[in-house]
């Protein structure tokens, strides 16, 4: 099979201009065909706040009310999205961006009310991916820039967690390709301490994750990034990395070990 890289960006490297065009400029070198996944929670946050609208998140997830959906609508789908569009063409990687909405790329279902309500947030599934889509603008030699906004069908937005969102793609697409999943950040992988990038863990399996989780070593954001990681694993994506945006090429070159590789 193809192999095919889907890569996803977050909040803290988008945030930061002279990090985000370095890893777009390696991006933009990644071989072959290759998918990226943008989130940019912190640039939300950051707007949200000055239009007087206060952010709060649960376990990583934003509660987004109408007022949220405006912002987090405005700043993935416009905002970042186009800017990373621009960057990645003045590199020639011929990217095409895309939210869940455009050709019913990713149909999602209101998150029921439960115990919290999350107002507009959307849970998808691999099966309801627009897949064939993505192999036609694949096939056509683009790249796709999905951002976190996805709709339920009946013409609204609703606003789901971008590294959900990279590896809900990855599990439409295991059946086509040999997926590669890369969980790109600011920190060098998964830290046995946060704040000390020499402390990595190289190899984390199913077991060792429950153990590091009980202990506290992965915590934060750092959980819904595991269980989708896993999840993708264990739904025939080949292979899943957390790494450094530093890192990417090295990776994809397979140059040498970066970053912390998932095993079952
Ligand atoms: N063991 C760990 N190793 C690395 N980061 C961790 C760990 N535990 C918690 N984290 C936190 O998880 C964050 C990454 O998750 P998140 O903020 O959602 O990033 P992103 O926006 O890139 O998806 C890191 O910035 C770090 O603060
Ligand atoms: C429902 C939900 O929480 N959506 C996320 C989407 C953005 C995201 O995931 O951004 P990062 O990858 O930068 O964290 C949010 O609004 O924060």
């Amino acid at each position: 099979m193809q192999p095919l890289y889907i890569i996803k960006i977050g909040g803290n490297i988008i945030d930061a201009e002279s990090k985000l065009s370095h890893f777009l400029q390696h991006f933009s070198q990644v071989p072959g065909a290759k998918i990226l996944v943008h989130g940019g929670g912190k640039i939300a946050t950051e707007v949200s706040k000055a239009l007087g609208i206060e952010p709060q998140l649960i376990d990583g997830r934003r509660i987004t009310d109408a007022g949220s959906l405006k912002v987090v609508t405005m700043v993935y789908a416009g905002l970042i999205n186009k800017n990373i569009v621009a960057q990645l063409q003045a590199n020639k990687c011929n990217a095409i961006g895309l939210t869940g909405a455009d050709a019913n790329l990713i149909p999602a279902k209101k998150r029921q009310i439960g115990a919290i309500d999350y107002g507009f947030v959307g849970d998808v599934e691999s099966e309801r991916v627009n897949a064939t889509i993505l192999k036609s603008i694949l096939s056509a030699g683009s790249t796709p820039i999905v951002a976190p906004i996805t709709h339920d069908e009946a013409g609204n937005l609703l606003n789901t967690n971008a590294d959900t969102i990279a590896s809900t793609l990855a599990v439409a697409l295991a059946k086509s390709y040999a997926v590669s999943l890369i969980y790109c950040f600011e920190k060098k992988g998964v830290l046995r301490d946060v704040n000390d990038d020499n402390s990595l863990i190289p190899e984390i399996t199913p077991t060792k994750y429950q153990e590091l989780r009980e202990n506290g070593i992965i915590a934060q954001g750092m959980i819904p990034k595991m269980d989708n990681a896993l999840q993708a694993l264990q739904s025939g994506v080949k292979a899943v990395h957390i790494a450094h945006a530093d890192d990417v090429l090295t990776i994809t070159n397979h140059k040498e070990p970066a970053g912390t590789v998932l095993h079952l």
